[in-house]
Parts: C-alpha cells; structure tokens; sequence
C-alpha cells in the first residue's frame, strides 16, 4: 500500500505534468513553427532567383499557376465556343444556305466562311461545264437524293431553266444543286455588263432582309438596285430592266441572317462589272460633283475669318505692350498668333508655318519684346548692355518693315531701342548708332549683321546676352545661299537661348536644318495643315502659256483690263531679274502706266523711299524682282502677276501672299513661256487653272513694239543677259530648244556674233546654238 507521502509525490508529479502538457500545448505551435522553420531554413537556398525569399517566391508561383489555369479555362471556353458555332454552322448551313460562294474574278464572297470540303465542291461546280462531269467524284460531295438529281439544272442552261427555290425546302443534297446553280448564275450575270440596266437609287450597299430571305442589295449612286438573295433569280424581274432591277442569288451566309453584317462594303471593281463604264463615269461625275460642294461649303467656313475670339490682352503679356496693340487697332488674335504666341511667351522654341499675311510678325515680336522687358531688369547695372533680341530677315525692305511694326509695339516701353542692321546703309552710321541708342532689340539682314561681328570685337560680346533669336523666312535664310552665314551668326550666340522661327512655307529639309538652331524641346507648329493647300482660299489663280515675244503685250493686256476692272487697283508685277524688272519698269512707263519699280540695282535710299510710297497708295503699279517676295506687307494689293517662272514652289506661294493678306481677296496670274509650263506640276497641289490666251487688242501691238524700241540698248541687253544668267542658274536653259538668238536679236537688237558678251556665249554653246564667235548662224 503507497504511504500517504508517495500518494503525494504522485500528485504532485502528475500535477507538473499536466501543467507542462498545458504549457507544451500553448506553446506547441509557435515551438513547431520555429521547428519547421529551422527546419527548412537548413536545407535550401535562402535566395531565390530576382532576390525573392522563398516566401514572396513561392507566392510568386502560385499566382502564376493561377494565372495559367485561368488561360487554360479561357482556352478550353473559346474552343468549346468555336466547336459549338462550327457545328451549328455546319446543320443550320447545309440545310438551306449554300457555304460561301466566292467569285474568283472579283474574289467576292457572298456568305460567310466555308469549310473545306464546301470550298472544293464550289470550285468543282464553278470550273464544270457540260461534258466535263467526270472530273467530278461525286462520292467527294455529299450523298445526293435521286429526285433531287433528276431536277438538277444544267450549269450552262439559260436562266430561264433555273428553278426557283425555296430554302426551307432544301435539303442537304438540295443544297448542294443549288450552290452549283447559284455559281454559275452568279458568273454569268457578273461577267456581263449588259444585263443590269436598270435604273440605280443613289446610295450605298444595304442589307434588305426584308425584301428577301438573305440577300444583300447594291444600290449605287444614282443608278438603282443590285440584289442578291438567296432565292433564284426570276426571268421577269431581271428582264424588266427598269425600276429596281434585282439578281436574285443564293447568298451565302453560313449562318444565314444571323452572323450577317447591316453593311457591306462592294468594290469598286464589281461595281464598274456590274454597271456599263457609261454609268460608272455618271457615278464618278455624280460623286465628283458632290466633292466640289462639300468643298465650297467647307471654303465658306474656312473664307470666314483668320481671325479667331482670343484676345491680345488675355495673354501674359506686359500691360504697356497690350495697350500699344489696343491702341494700333489690334484686339483679337489671329490663328497663328492665339496657337503660337502662348508657347512663345512661355519661353519654348518653336518652329512656325502659317500663311501669308497671317500676322506671324507679332507674333514673334511682342516674346522678343517680352524677353527683353524681363531681362532689362537684370541687366540695368551693366557695363557693356547686351542685344537681348535678334530678328533675322532675308531682305532690308522686309528688315524696316518689322522694325517699324516692332516701334509700334513698343510706343509705350521708354527706354528700349529698336536698331535695323541692313546693307546699302552707311556702315559707320550704323556703329555709331549702336554705340548711342545701345539697342536691345537688332533687326538685321545676315550680310550685314556679319560685317558687323566681323569688324568688331565688342559686337560680338554684347550678343553673348542674347535671349531671344527670331529667324524669319526661315526655309530661305537655311536655304543654301544664306545657310553659311547663318551658321557663323549661330556660332557667335549662346547656347541658352529661345530660337523662334517662321515662314509661310517649311519643306521637309529645311525642318531637318532647323533642328541645329533650335533645342531638343521645340514645338511645331502649322496652322496650314497637311492637306490644306499654303495658299489663302481667296486668292484666285491661274495661268497663261504664250510665246516669250508676246509677253510684253500681253502684260499689258492683262493690266489694262485689270484697271478697268477694279479702280482701286494696285498691282504688284515680279519679274525674274532686276533688269529684267527694269526692262518691264521702262516699258509700262512708256506705255504710260502709273509704275515704280524696286530691284536690288537701286539704292537702298530709293528702294525705301518706293516701298513706302507703294504701302501707302492705291492705283499704282510695282514692278519688282524678289526683294518684294517675302514678308512685305503692302496692303489692299488687288493682283499679283509673276512674270516667267519663280525660282522654285516656295517662291511661287511668297510671291502670290503679297496680296490677300488677312483673308482679304486677291487675284494672282502666272505668265509662262512655252517652255516654262513644266513649272505648273510644281504646283499642282494648288488651286491653279490655266487660262486661254487672251485676245489682245491688234492696236496695241504696234504701240508695244515702239515702246521696246524706245527703250535703251543696254538696258534690253543686260536685261536679256541676266535672264538668259537666271535660267541658266536655275538650271532650266537646255529644256527646249528656244531659239535665244531670235530672242536675243528682238530684245537686244544688236548682238554681235562675232563678238558676244561671255554669258551670253557660254549660254550659246552650252545649248548648242550655231553662229556665235565663228560657229556659222542658223538662219
Ligand atoms: N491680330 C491682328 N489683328 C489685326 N491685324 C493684324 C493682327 N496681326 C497682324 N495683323 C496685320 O496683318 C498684316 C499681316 O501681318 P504680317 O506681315 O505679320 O503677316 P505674315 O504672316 O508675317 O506674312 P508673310 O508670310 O507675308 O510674312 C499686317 O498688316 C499686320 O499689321
């Protein structure tokens, strides 16, 4: 027997037992977790691939597994889906709607898709004529129900013979026949162009499940209605001719009405199949009749306005400036300026193309004016005052013109000077003044503007602390003949800066070059559009093709009838030298018209002095070489007529824009040799028409003959020779074989041959002409 201090010994072990197994079964899963961790941690990596733990790796997984099962499903879904439509596809189809039919001509199908054994079978009864059956295995198509056979219509039988059928009654087998019916029917009637005649509602192709079964209907513009159904064409309906005439086909909707399309497009070429060329061309004139209205109505919208609701003074502009602009009559921004001028003021880089007359000038003035009003503050204690805004320009008319606009704009700002650095003004005038006025603000031609970066060393240092660069006509001054000298004014700017530039035109290459002044950032911006054409909607223009002789008369023909035309004329005539201008000049003047030329033989001083006579007046005649091509902006210019070609399409749109200048009308005309109509397919994208020659009056060709005799010698020489040095520049002497010493001798009078002028002779030679300098004369 266990004495009383065992019995309690017992309890008491038994008790610290319990109490363990208690404790043990707290703790048991955390002592576990800690176990199977150290467990796992000493077998494997404790890394994974990517840096993971093994937990976030692990993870990692299971979502993949996950995502693959999901695909799997997805799979398995579309499948079952697509098992499913091809076997409905397979019994709704072979029950009454013969499997695509598909015309290997026009490579039209007129059903949905086809399987296999379908498409063999529908080549099979397309290629089988009478006599030809054995190259069909009918154990290849389906099974074929004797009564069926008997009623079999010949492929090559006439329509009539054709059953009319009734799907609901086909069968497989019946279907069968009628795909080979429907085939042939179908070539037949798209082979020949004869038998559709009818009469065709404008329109396009529409479904017409309610006239029939199945069947699409074409219904071409003007012409009527083109059927395809699923029933049988009738003799009747298809031999009536006028009306609705429909062909009633099978269709060959696998699915019958439900899986067809409310539209279907038709091409072209089955439309000129089925429709005789004569209709087809009433369809295209129908068509190009509509295109012509479509485009007057979108015209009158676009002839509305350039200008657009935004306002000068809504913009972030120095109060001063907009007060200028109000008081100049200036309120609402045009559209070039309200898309550009923002991004100009917030200091970015911009490349700028909009058309002629569109005010791109202030909007590249009031950002310079701008920069300069900011940067004043911080250069004010400075010894040596920088050009803080510099405008490049391509000629000095047009260099006055914007200092003159840029004057305006600042009538309000004391203490910020405008300076126009062009040639033909006295050098040391112009570093004087520099020296003076200390101008924040340089407009300057390039020549001129290297001349002085050139000579003086200071020069150069003041335009360290440029901020602004405006270059306008930008694809002309990048253009070769300036390229370099932009490259070395380039050279001499800092690199932080904004570079703006504009023209009305911007071929691709010159948007290539451009990217070497301007940064990496710039935005461009084109209001013209890719389709639009550069040239403003109200500007009419054309062309006339005559002999080079008769140009002079018909000059002032076209002048003549233009001043009785529009008594407040003003007319600007471009030639293609300045002698040749100053030949035109000398002859108007003769035929006493009231005419001022400019051209770079003249003086600066007179240039200027005729510029702004020129702006000023009305009834008066400007002839001109291309000093006046770009950017000038002469108001209320009624015609502009280019004599002989421009040197390229460029040139053409910048000559033309001197009249219609904000969204006034205009006229332009282009008078061309012969030889020089090659230039109008330069031009083709523009709305130009070529006019007949016009009847001149036979009294005004003595009097122009005695005008060209009154004129000097030497003038018509050199004029001759600078336009024969023009062609030749431009590379288009030797195009044809214009006899240029007939020419010579009418302008010239008196060319010796034995002894010409060098160009004239190189010009001679290069054209293979005889009888210069002891080559004998072709008489
Ligand atoms: N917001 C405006 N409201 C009214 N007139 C304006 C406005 N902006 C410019 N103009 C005027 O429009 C005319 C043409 O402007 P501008 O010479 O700047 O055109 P442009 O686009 O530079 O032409 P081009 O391509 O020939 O150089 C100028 O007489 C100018 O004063």
């Amino acid at each position: 027997m266990p004495s009383s201090s065992s019995l309690f010994l017992f309890h008491l072990i038994r008790q610290c037992s319990s109490t363990t197994a208690t404790l043990m079964h707290r703790h048991r899963r955390h002592l576990l977790s800690n176990l199977s961790i150290f467990r796992q941690m000493g077998g494997g990596p404790r890394t994974f691939p990517g840096g993971l733990n093994k937990w976030k790796y692990r993870r990692m997984h299971e979502k993949l597994a996950r995502e693959k099962e999901c695909k799997l499903l997805d799979q398995e879904k579309q499948l079952y889906e697509a098992r499913l439509r091809s076997e409905i596809r397979a019994q709704v189809g072979t029950a009454y709607i013969p499997s695509g039919t598909v015309d290997k001509k026009t490579s039209l199908s007129y059903g949905g898709p086809m399987s296999s054994k379908d498409h063999v079978k529908s080549l099979a009864d397309r290629f089988m004529r009478e006599g030809a059956e054995d190259l069909w295995n009918e154990n290849d198509g389906p099974l074929e129900l004797a009564e069926v056979r008997d009623q079999k219509p010949s492929l090559i039988e006439p329509r009539k013979s054709v059953p009319t059928v009734k799907r609901d009654s086909w069968s497989k087998a019946e279907s069968f026949y009628l795909r080979r019916e429907y085939s042939s029917v179908a070539r037949k009637s798209l082979g020949s162009r004869t038998s559709l005649t009818g009469k065709f509602r404008r329109g396009k192709v529409v479904n017409t499940d309610s006239d029939s079964d199945s069947g699409y209907s074409l219904e071409t513009q003007g012409f009527g209605k083109l059927k395809f159904g699923n029933t049988a064409i009738s003799d009747e309906e298809e031999e009536e001719g006028s009306g609705e005439v429909r062909k009633k086909m099978k269709s060959g909707a696998a699915l019958g009405n439900f899986d067809k399309k409310k539209t279907r497009r038709v091409s072209t070429e089955l439309l000129e199949k089925i429709v005789s060329e004569q209709e087809v061309e009433g369809i295209r004139e129908e068509l190009r009749r509509r295109t012509c209205v479509n485009k007057l109505v979108e015209k009158e919208k676009d002839q509305e306005s350039i200008f657009t609701d935004n306002r000068f003074d809504g913009c972030n502009m120095s109060p001063l400036t907009t007060k200028a602009l109000t008081s100049a009559g200036y309120e609402k921004m045009t559209l070039v300026q309200a898309e550009a001028l923002p991004i100009c003021l917030d200091g970015k880089d911009v490349l700028v193309k909009a058309k002629s007359g569109t005010g791109k000038s202030f909007t590249f003035l009031l950002p310079a004016i701008e920069a300069v009003l900011k940067a004043t503050i911080s250069t004010r204690n400075r010894r040596v005052f920088p050009i803080l805004s510099l405008i490049l320009c391509p000629t000095r008319e047009l260099a006055s013109q914007i200092s003159a606009e840029a004057n305006v704009l600042l009538k309000h700002h004391n203490g910020i000077n405008v300076q126009t650095l062009i040639g033909g003004t006295r050098f040391k005038v112009d570093q004087k003044l520099l020296e003076s006025k200390s101008p924040q603000i340089v407009v300057a031609t390039p020549g001129r503007l290297l001349d002085h970066i050139e000579t003086k060393a200071g020069f150069s240092v003041r335009l360290m602390g440029l901020k602004v660069l405006v270059i306008d006509e930008v694809d002309h001054l990048l253009d070769l003949g300036f390229r370099s000298d932009i490259e070395k004014i380039v050279d001499c700017l800092p690199q932080q800066r904004q570079t703006l530039l504009f023209s009305a035109t911007i071929p691709k290459l010159v948007r290539r070059v451009s990217q070497l002044v301007l940064n990496k950032d710039h935005i461009y911006i084109d209001t013209v559009g890719l389709t639009g054409p550069e040239t403003h909607d109200k500007v009419s223009q054309s062309y006339i093709v005559s002999p080079h002789e008769d140009h002079f008369e018909i000059v002032y023909h076209l002048l003549k009838q233009h001043i009785t035309e529009d008594l407040e004329y003003k007319v600007i005539i471009f030639c293609t030298t300045a002698m040749m201008t100053s030949l035109m000049y000398s002859f108007l003047s003769n035929m006493k018209l009231n005419v001022r030329e400019i051209h770079s033989r003249k003086p600066q001083v007179y240039r200027a002095r005729i510029s702004d006579e020129f702006r000023e007046s009305k009834r008066l005649i400007l002839v001109t070489s291309d000093v006046s091509a770009r950017g000038m902006d002469y108001p209320n210019v009624t015609l502009v007529l280019q004599v002989g070609i421009p040197s390229d399409r460029e040139q053409y749109i910048h000559r033309l824009g001197r009249t219609g200048r904000k969204g006034q009308d205009g006229k332009g005309i282009m008078l061309l040799a012969p030889w020089e109509e090659y230039f109008v397919d330069e031009i083709k994208d523009l709305p130009v028409t070529k006019f007949p020659l016009p009847e001149c009056d036979p009294e005004i060709k003595p009097k122009v003959e005695a005008s060209l005799q009154n004129i000097n010698t030497s003038v018509k020489e050199a004029a001759y020779h600078a336009w024969l040095g023009y062609y030749n520049s431009i590379g288009e002497i030797g195009r044809d074989k214009t006899n240029l010493v007939e020419l010579a001798n009418r302008f010239c009078g008196s060319i010796n041959l034995e002894k010409p002028p060098p160009l004239f002779r190189k010009i001679a030679l290069k054209m293979g002409l005889k009888g210069i300098s002891g080559i004998k004369l072709k008489k």
